[in-house]
């Protein structure tokens, strides 16, 4: 029942007055996140997308990055924190006349299990070891781009240097970290430009993928009625999002397509959502939802998984050439660590965050040391500048002032790859699982079909059953994917420090003096 009142519900809410002040409330906090812009000091004004999204992803002058990093959050999540804490008491009131204690907990209830919070926590602590070899390897390499002594001692990564406005993704940086340069690249967006891919071909090269497992095609009404390119008519937020009108019918999405292998993807999650919408319309309206609100994230993103392949690249003419050697294999395997891996935590703490603030533990003047708390010990990475309680950083990104859960990510993240081996299985591929593409298999998607037939109308262990073989969330599927990675990391980061501490410290580590400039430089000349 997530999706009908996944905010309160105004049922939920006696008291009208309190409703009313709650949704005006939340609108103007849509309101400053939606008109956001940036003034730099050389005169340019820049909105997120495309212009921010795109800075933060090819700039590499620390200066700059900076500048974009710190007037997003004065823009958005400093104008936000008091009414964020009013909305949240507002927020909270509403929910315990359905008999919750807080909108967490109502979150929460959604994944119908009494272990949710600890069998998250124990899917984190599987996948950390993975996690800090990719960010001991990536810190490295920007530490030797940007200089030591601009990061600190305490080990995190300074969060504006890699490549995405909240350091969600790391996906952008991939060339400065590309572990053998000479072999295949698996960047195609060089090739969709060299192309001239529309957003319209994006949209229609990603449907001609579901449509060849079988899946429903994308509805004449889809290509009327959605927006999938930014207008220049009026104001519109562009984070890209899909829609069901319930209706049997109309089913949209809207986003500001880039042409990049970044949207390429972001297409195909958004697709995803479209065809659970298509899949379950015939269900009873309480049962038009996914199994848990992570099933309807994990859709598009397992098509994804095969679409990215260099087999799939190559087979759609994006790529010219696939080489088959090692070297390739770990280019690879690092582009899809640098979107999936390096997602997890910041996937995980969102809601962490969001769950202490409602819960009360996190009261107002706590929400932005409580945030970096749970960014320095997590994820690893730190502000870029001393960060103060008048600062709110968590409203700096789309899904705090639109009130949109978020360990759904997490939740996808882990369990996408469950699903993929499953199609990959059903689809008779015995290879490697990163170099499975389930393309034109009818069988796998009418297993995929089965399962988002069945909407909520029953437990998402039965559903996960009816998909796996087996009813658990498991890391493992993950893990044997990024396996030849996980292997390499390990050897790359031999003898190098790994991991940070919880807490970010403020000291900087001291500039290599110039014979230790010249050691490294022999060293890695050596290492050649
Ligand atoms: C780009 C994507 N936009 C969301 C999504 O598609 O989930 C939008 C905005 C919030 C909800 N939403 C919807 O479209 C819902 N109506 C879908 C539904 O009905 O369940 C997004 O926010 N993502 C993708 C990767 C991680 C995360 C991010 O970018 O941080
Ligand atoms: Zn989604």
């Amino acid at each position: 029942m997530f999706r009908m009142i996944s905010d309160i519900g105004t049922d939920a809410m006696k008291d009208e007055a309190k409703l009313a002040r709650m949704n005006t409330l939340q609108s103007d906090i849509e309101g400053i996140y939606a008109k956001a812009t940036v003034s730099f000091s050389d005169g340019q004004t820049l909105a997120l997308e495309p212009g921010l999204t795109q800075l933060m992803a090819s700039s590499r002058n620390y200066t700059k990055l900076q500048e974009a990093w710190i007037g997003w959050r004065d823009n958005t999540g400093k104008l936000m924190r008091d009414k964020y804490a009013d909305f949240v008491t507002l927020s909270n009131e509403g929910v315990s006349s359905l008999g919750y204690h807080d909108t967490g907990e109502y979150w929460r209830s959604w994944y119908e299990s009494p272990t949710f919070e600890p069998d998250l926590q124990k899917l984190l602590e599987e996948l950390k070891p993975l996690y800090s070899n990719l960010h001991t390897y990536v810190r490295e390499k920007l530490m030797d781009l940007y200089g030591r002594d601009k990061f600190p001692t305490s080990g995190q990564i300074p969060a504006h240097l890699l490549g995405n406005m909240w350091a969600q993704q790391w996906n952008n940086i991939y060339d400065l970290v590309i572990p053998y340069p000479d072999k295949t690249s698996v960047d195609v967006t060089p090739e969709l430009k060299n192309q001239s891919y529309t957003p319209l071909r994006m949209f229609r090269t990603a449907e001609e993928f579901f449509k060849s497992l079988g899946l429903l095609p994308m509805p004449d009404r889809f290509w009327n009625k959605s927006i999938i390119v930014k207008p220049t008519d009026r104001k519109m937020v562009c984070h890209a999002s899909a829609e069901d009108f319930y209706n049997q019918k109309d089913f949209r999405i809207k986003m500001c397509t880039d042409i990049n292998m970044e949207d390429l993807v972001t297409i195909h999650h958004e697709m995803g959502h479209i065809q659970y919408f298509m899949q379950y319309k015939d269900q009873p309206v309480p049962f038009r939802d996914g199994a848990n609100p992570g099933f309807h994230e994990a859709v598009g993103d397992t098509l994804a998984l095969s679409v990215a392949t260099p087999k799939h690249l190559q087979t759609i003419g994006l790529l010219n050439s696939v080489e088959n050697d090692e070297g390739s294999d770990i280019n690879y395997l690092l582009s899809m660590a640098l979107e999936k891996i390096a997602f997890l935590p910041f996937g995980y703490l969102i809601d962490q965050w969001r769950w202490s603030v409602f819960s009360g533990e996190t009261p107002k003047d706590k929400f932005n040391d409580k945030w970096w708390e749970l960014r320095c010990k997590y994820q690893g990475v730190s502000p870029p500048v001393e960060r103060t309680s008048t600062d709110f950083d968590p409203g700096a990104k789309y899904h705090i002032p639109s009130n949109t859960p978020y360990i759904r990510y997490f939740v996808s993240f882990v369990v996408q790859f469950q699903f993929h081996k499953a199609l990959c299985e059903a689809a008779g591929q015995t290879g490697p699982l990163h170099k499975c593409d389930i393309y034109r298999s009818k069988e796998a998607g009418t297993k995929l079909g089965d399962m988002l037939r069945l909407g909520s109308s029953k437990p998402w262990p039965y559903a996960m059953e009816a998909l796996t073989g087996q009813p658990n969330m498991s890391a493992k599927a993950l893990m044997d994917y990024f396996a030849p990675l996980t292997a390499w990391l390990e050897k790359q980061n031999a003898g190098k420090q790994v991991g940070w501490q919880d807490a970010c410290s403020n000291q900087r580590h001291a500039p290599l003096s110039a014979n230790e400039q010249q050691a490294k430089k022999w060293l890695t000349e050596y290492n050649m």
